[in-house]
């Protein structure tokens, strides 16, 4: 970087060491300029400095406590050069630790003259507050019954430090019954208020802010949720999520882990991740938006089983797991998509969604361009079924990914290369097949093999898709689509002796929330929303240059 580049530079002491200190536009560089004599390695004078973002400094203030503003130094060292210097400040940045966890880490700086240290303080500040992303007024919302119910103690100790630290005003609501946030959201909050909100619990709790933010946009703007066809407002006010739930799944899939500090960071450095969700209708009746999963057959069971079994937790989702899988049902009906162009790749392409998304980010320079010309090809009366795929079948799991959907339990996903933002899903039809098949391709959601690559699983990126289930009168006999070579071997036929797969509905998991309605269609509103987070960082990204 040129001299003239820099904003202040100055001669500090850190740490018994005496450090040149610039303030450039962008970076914070430190570097040490004398070897201390009383360093007990005998190391030669470190060539390289260390380095933060500017855009990563969460604050920096006045050290003001004696103990703090004093190095500590052995009391043989008393009159070493770190008593000429009793002045400090402190600059609290974000460190990156393993596995996309983020830490905020202080840097303390000890000066001679006091101006000099105020002057540092000022510059630092000053530049802070040309961050114009960083929200300053945040709307929290905490459920205080979601995950293992820590979701209050989780705020007050990990992340109203932080946000008080970084200079961010709240409002916090906990909330006293389920749907609080969302009509708080509806009806009452004044949006004005705030640049951001902030959902403390699961995905459940995230889905109450969701809907209570979209349906109040769309309120605003006098548009109508019920018609499918709709051009939704995206909202302008992003969400942040302190993971407090039990899946967590939009936490981990689009910052790599479902940690609180983490969290709390992300929201404080002002990130901005755009997002998919998906509209869920009934006959042209609006039902629910979706961001992760809307799952039939196998998810939606473990979720209809699960809720009687709330009040083990988390644990709940392994229980009911473990019986949906062995009862091993399976579901008659027809599933018609409408497939994606060829530009945002395929489920089985490898090309996982990072931070700063090749694909993502064309999709949304292309967005305008591109809803004008699909909806040129959708609007003749005629033409409403063209270029539509339909599939009829019996299927253990009909999934639609809209994200990868990575959890603590499956870090990949059920869709690895599904995009956080690029107004596709990923729609994964789970044939009928035998249990120890079934088995085996839930098993490669927790390794590296392809859980694609069997004969009964078909993946499609799609636009659109609906779903309508056999009708028991006009239910085929028999399926042509089953596997002739592959016979259910399962020892476990008595659980079957009840279930007449011509009758059998299942539910939509939808997000973690079943759907009163099995027929359903459902259409991709691509970056919709907007969430305090970057997508997950490539490894290498993630390391501070130093
Ligand atoms: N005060 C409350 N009392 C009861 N239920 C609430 C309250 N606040 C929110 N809820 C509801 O609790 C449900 C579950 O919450 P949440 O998503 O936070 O946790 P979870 O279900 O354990 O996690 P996950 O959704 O990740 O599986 C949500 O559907 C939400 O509507
Ligand atoms: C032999 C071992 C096999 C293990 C297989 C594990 C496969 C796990 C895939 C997990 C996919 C989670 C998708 C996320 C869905 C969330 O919107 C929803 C709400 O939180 N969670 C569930 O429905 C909870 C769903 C819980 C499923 C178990
Ligand atoms: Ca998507």
């Amino acid at each position: 970087m040129e001299n003239q580049d820099k904003i202040i530079c100055s001669e500090l002491f850190q740490k018994q060491r005496k450090v040149e200190v610039v303030l450039y536009p962008a970076v914070l560089a430190w570097k040490e300029i004398e070897k201390s004599s009383k360093r007990s390695s005998g190391t030669s004078e470190s060539e390289h400095g260390q380095t933060v973002k500017v855009c990563e400094i969460v604050a920096v203030h006045k050290t003001e406590d004696e103990a703090d503003a004093q190095p500590r130094s052995h009391p043989k060292r008393i009159n070493q050069p770190s008593q000429q210097y009793p002045h400090a400040f402190t600059v609290s940045y974000v460190r990156r630790t393993r596995q996309h966890l983020w830490r905020c880490a202080d840097v303390t700086f000890h000066c001679a003259d006091q101006q000099i240290c105020e002057q540092w303080v000022q510059v630092i500040n000053e530049q802070l507050s040309l961050l114009t992303n960083r929200p300053k007024n945040l709307l929290v919302y905490i459920n205080p019954y979601g995950g293992k119910r820590r979701g209050e103690r989780i705020y007050e100790q990990k992340v109203a430090p932080v946000f008080r630290q970084a200079g961010i005003f709240t409002d916090v609501i906990v909330t006293e019954r389920a749907n609080h946030a969302r009509d708080h959201l509806k009806m009452e909050a004044n949006l004005d208020d705030y640049d951001g909100v902030v959902c403390v619990g699961g995905d459940g709790m995230f889905s109450e802010i969701l809907h209570g933010l979209v349906t109040r946009i769309q309120t605003d703007h006098g548009v109508d949720q019920n018609q499918p066809d709709a051009e939704l407002v995206p909202c302008s006010l992003r969400i942040g999520i302190i993971p407090a739930g039990s899946t967590d799944c939009i936490c981990f899939a689009t910052q790599g882990t479902n940690d609180p500090v983490t969290s709390a960071l992300h929201i404080v450095v002002g990130d901005s991740q755009p997002m998919d969700v998906c509209s869920v209708h009934h006959n042209g009746v609006f039902l629910k938006y979706s961001v992760s999963l809307l799952g039939y057959g196998f998810y939606g069971d473990v979720l209809t089983d699960s809720e009687r079994n709330r009040w083990l937790g988390p644990a709940r989702y392994d229980l009911s797991g473990f019986k949906t899988f062995l009862s091993h049902n399976y579901y008659g009906g027809t599933v018609s998509f409408l497939p994606a162009d060829d530009n945002v790749g395929h489920p089985r392409d490898k090309l996982q969604c990072r931070s700063g998304c090749r694909i993502c980010q064309h999709k949304h320079s292309s967005k305008d361009e591109h809803d004008e010309a699909s909806e040129e090809k959708e609007k003749p009366a005629e033409d409403s079924d063209r270029g539509w795929n339909v599939i009829h079948g019996k299927f253990i799991a009909i999934n639609s990914a809209s994200m990868s959907c990575a959890c603590p339990r499956s870090p990949k996903g059920l869709s690895p290369s599904a995009h956080l933002a690029d107004g596709t899903t990923d729609l994964i039809l789970v044939r009928k097949c035998s249990r120890l098949d079934f088995f085996r391709h839930l098993l490669r959601h927790t390794n590296n093999d392809d859980q694609f690559d069997h004969w009964f699983v078909e993946v499609h990126r799609v636009r659109k898709f609906r779903f309508e289930p056999w009708h028991p009168d006009l239910a085929p006999l028999e399926d042509a689509s089953e596997h002739p070579e592959s016979p259910d071997l399962s020892p476990i036929s008595s659980l079957q002796e009840t279930y007449d797969d011509r009758t059998a509905e299942s539910s939509w998991n939808c997000d973690g929330e079943i759907l009163h309605h099995t027929a359903i269609q459902v259409s991709v509103q691509c970056q919709l929303i907007r969430l305090f987070a970057r997508g997950i960082e490539e490894q290498q990204d993630a390391e501070v240059a130093v």
